[in-house]
């Protein structure tokens, strides 16, 4: 005797199985969609990366003013005096120390390698002097010192939220945006690495 499908089965399982579905591709859904900082989070990560950008693009001229002077790229007792400040003004703003001189040291190790680079280009070039560069100490340094205490505040924004879910991704995202390198992400990798390595992702 043939058995017949009573038609109870489609009818009461199917729906079952499209509802089990459609539970999934929702939660799939929830997964796919990254978690986001805050707008004002965005901000303040937007608005340190601007200021590690104004930084790096000072080092061109360093890089000019040094070619002309012949003075060396390397300037231990410069990097000494501008983190012996950053240890005081951060302890004063809240700011972790260590992170901060951090911080800076790969803010100069960027700025060397930028340098470095130009001095190889112009040399393979036969680069003769640049007219009229600006005075290292009278008119460049002060550039990178008003930049300092703006970086620790912004460093404080940075500590606070470093454990917000995505704060990281963004920062990542937004460094390509904000951040120029002309020398294949290199310098703009080490400038952000501190950074990168305590953000949540
Ligand atoms: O002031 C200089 O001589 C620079 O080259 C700039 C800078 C910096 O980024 O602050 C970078 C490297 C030097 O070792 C010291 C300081």
């Amino acid at each position: 005797m043939p058995r017949y499908r009573t038609g109870r089965l489609p009818s009461f399982a199917y729906p079952r199985h499209a509802l089990a579905l459609l539970v999934l591709i929702l939660l799939a859904g929830c997964q796919l969609q990254p978690p986001e900082p805050a707008d004002e989070d965005k901000l303040a990560i937007d608005r340190m990366l601007s200021l590690i950008d104004e930084r790096l693009d000072v080092a061109p001229v360093v890089a000019r003013s040094k070619w002309n002077s012949g003075a060396a790229i390397e300037a231990p007792e410069r990097e000494a005096q501008i983190l012996g400040r950053v240890a005081d003004e951060a302890s004063e703003a809240g700011v972790d120390e260590a992170f901060a001189r951090e911080f800076f040291q790969k803010q100069f190790d960027a700025s060397k390698q930028i340098q470095r680079r130009l001095h190889l280009r112009w040399v393979q070039e036969g680069r003769g002097p640049f007219a009229s560069p600006p005075d290292l100490a009278e008119e460049v340094r002060p550039v990178l010192d008003r930049l300092t205490p703006q970086l620790i505040d912004a460093l404080g924004d940075m500590q606070r939220i470093a454990r917000v879910e995505g704060a990281g991704r963004y920062l990542e995202a937004r460094a390509r945006v904000l951040v120029q390198d002309d020398f294949d992400g290199e310098p703009r990798a080490v400038a952000l690495a501190p950074l990168i390595e305590r953000m949540a992702r």
